[in-house]
């Protein structure tokens, strides 16, 4: 059970995103991706979801294939992508009974889910006039809204001010007790708050795969470990 991905690569053109990758997360793991810019973070997690298809390799969760099962696959995991993307013009409730509606959700989780993110004070707003930590809690909830075994969270606090990082991080860690987490970031606080094992991608390849602990024993700290293991 969890999530098992074997020799998975991906090409763009001449580009290689992703070169041979495997690992496997069991359920409950909050796994920290990390990676310098280009190294095929985001490309891996889209591959999980099944929103980009891979040249060669396997995803399976659980026991279903992301490619040959995507139903299956794809009702057991909320992805909040990269840059966030909402519909400005929408009101909070709107845009998430929208989301209820395309993944048949009950109405009555709009309001569970606008709680537990903490976007209850803003939540008659647009979605347009949200501050960013906020637009950000609107993508964690539409992320959640079919409680998904499993979340993937591409830089999650990504362009937030230190206040709303802390907030978000909270959400994510109260979420995160009961399920199976994935998340790109480039601020290695944030790993060492939230994660309990540390991936670390360099040109498409896994250069590192430990739990934290191991992984911070090994050097001097986690920017070292980073700078040693991508330059
Ligand atoms: N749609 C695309 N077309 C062409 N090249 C792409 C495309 N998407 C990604 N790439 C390239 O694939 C490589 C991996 O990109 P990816 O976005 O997965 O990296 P990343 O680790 O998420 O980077 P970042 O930290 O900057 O978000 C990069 O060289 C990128 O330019």
């Amino acid at each position: 059970m969890g999530i098992i991905i074997d020799k998975l690569s991906k090409n763009y053109g001449n580009q290689k995103a992703l070169d041979a990758v495997s690992f496997s997360i069991k359920n409950g793991e909050v796994v920290g991706l990390l990676g310098p810019n280009g190294a095929g973070k985001s490309t891996l997690m889209k591959s999980i979801t099944g929103a980009i298809l891979p040249d060669s390799g396997e995803i399976k969760i659980d026991e279903f294939s992301v490619l040959n099962q995507p139903i299956e696959t794809k009702k057991r995991i909320g992805f909040l992508p990269e840059n966030n993307p909402l519909y400005f013009e929408m009101y909070v409730r709107e845009y998430l009974k929208f989301v209820a509606d395309i993944r048949n959700e009950k109405k009555e989780r709009i309001e569970e889910v606008i709680q537990k993110v903490g976007l209850t004070p803003e939540s008659h707003k647009k979605i347009g006039q949200l501050s960013k930590g906020y637009k950000q809690r609107v993508g964690l909830a539409q992320a959640i809204l079919s409680n998904p075994e499993i979340l993937i969270l591409d830089e999650p606090t990504n362009g937030l001010d230190p206040n709303q990082i802390l907030e978000i991080r909270e959400v994510i860690r109260e979420i995160g007790k009961s399920k199976t987490v994935i998340l790109s970031t480039h601020i290695m606080q944030e790993v060492e708050a939230l994660c309990s094992r540390v991936i670390l991608l360099n040109k498409g390849k896994i250069v590192s795969d430990s739990p934290i602990e191991e992984f911070k024993g090994q050097y001097k700290s986690l920017e070292d470990a980073f700078r040693q293991l991508t330059n």
